[in-house]
């Protein structure tokens, strides 16, 4: 099994790094200062779990890589339009594309059975520039619920959490996926197969879709906004929100908002992705984690005032970064 990780940033590095340990064959994509690095002496993970460092083959050039069978999605959603160039070299006719993002993914609606299947959100998939890129069947979906920084050049802090979730679109188990997951379970990862992985995507996006924005908008820390008296109120409005979306939409996480506000407070003292982009001026995930929640509230008739209005500001502030 060939697996190339595209986009070897904080989650890609650190997930090639973990495959390779675990014996997969790996290829990272990475470029600049952190490509030499890693060329020189691999990526370096500095971890709770333990320190440990892989040396990885590492380019700029997927055409030196090849063919492979799986391709691991480290790049930014805004980024997975122009992306074709570089996916282009890694696919044979079955290669499997499994994205890190967070939010809604581009094949939401491929495979659902119901009133919706096979429809197209505009937000994360503007005129179909996405799919024309990231065929649909390829996809397995992924839910990360970890979190990692690059702290320097070939370079992964760690912070918290092991948990990939993954799982095929139309449901059910499949080769592809439990593959996948052993590579990842050797590598030291967590990587159950889940039957409905639209319930992780929308119990992760809970969190996401209210923390992030608010926490870009506010410059505040996950704990600053879950003991804000009034924030906590407003990340409350807009989980009861999303809930009343996914239900809509047919999904039914099984998590209450009490349950999750409480687990993003104990995350503490740590800035969303969200605000650490905003600081570094490089463009917002706002599409993906807030836009497409409104355009499904709009899709199923929802009210959601509070996701509207938080995205309204949040839009603005977005159309100002890292332009
Ligand atoms: N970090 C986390 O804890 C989590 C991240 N995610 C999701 O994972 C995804 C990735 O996030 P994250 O890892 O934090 O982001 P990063 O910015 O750290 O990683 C993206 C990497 O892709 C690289 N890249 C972009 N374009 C190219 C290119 N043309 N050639 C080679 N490399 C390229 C970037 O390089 P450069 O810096 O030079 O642009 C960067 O190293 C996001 O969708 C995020 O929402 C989900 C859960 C947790
Ligand atoms: C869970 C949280 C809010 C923190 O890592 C996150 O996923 C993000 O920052 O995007």
């Amino acid at each position: 099994m060939r697996v190339a990780v595209l986009g070897a940033g904080a989650i890609g590095a650190y997930v090639g790094a973990a495959l390779h340990r675990g014996g997969t064959e790996v290829h990272l994509v990475a470029r600049g200062a952190h490509l030499e690095a890693i060329r020189s002496d691999g990526v370096t993970v500095l971890s709770p779990r333990g320190d440990f460092t892989a040396r990885t083959p590492a380019t700029d050039d997927p055409a030196e890589i090849g063919p492979v069978d799986y391709v691991f999605l480290g790049l930014k959603a805004n980024s997975y339009a122009s992306a074709g160039p570089l996916l282009q070299p890694l696919l044979h006719d079955r290669t499997v594309v499994v994205a890190a993002q967070n939010g809604i993914p581009w094949w939401y609606f491929h495979g659902l059975k119901g009133p919706y299947e096979g429809r197209r959100i505009e937000s994360v998939d503007p005129g179909g520039s996405v799919t024309q890129v990231l065929d649909l069947d390829r996809a397995i979906g992924c839910v990360v619920y970890c979190s990692t920084e690059l702290e320097g050049p070939g370079v992964v802090r760690h912070l918290e959490g092991t948990r990939f979730s993954i799982g095929e679109p139309a449901g059910g188990p499949s080769q592809r996926c439990e593959e996948f997951s052993t590579a990842m379970i050797a590598g030291g990862l967590k990587c159950p197969v889940e039957a409905d992985i639209r319930r992780d995507i929308w119990i992760k996006l809970l969190g996401n879709a209210a923390f992030n924005p608010i926490s870009a908008l506010a410059r505040a820390t996950m704990v600053e906004i879950a003991t804000h008296q009034g924030t906590r109120q407003m990340v409350r409005l807009m989980m009861e929100e999303s809930l009343e979306i996914a239900a809509a939409l047919g999904c039914h996480p099984d998590i209450s908002v009490d349950k999750r506000l409480d687990g993003a407070e104990r995350v503490g003292e740590h800035k969303t992705s969200m605000l650490q982009d905003l600081e570094k001026d490089k463009p917002l995930e706002l599409d993906v984690i807030l836009a497409a929640v409104v355009e499904l509230a709009d899709l199923t008739g929802v009210k959601a005032p509070t996701l509207r209005a938080v995205h309204a500001v949040a839009d603005l502030l977005a159309s100002k970064v890292g332009v």
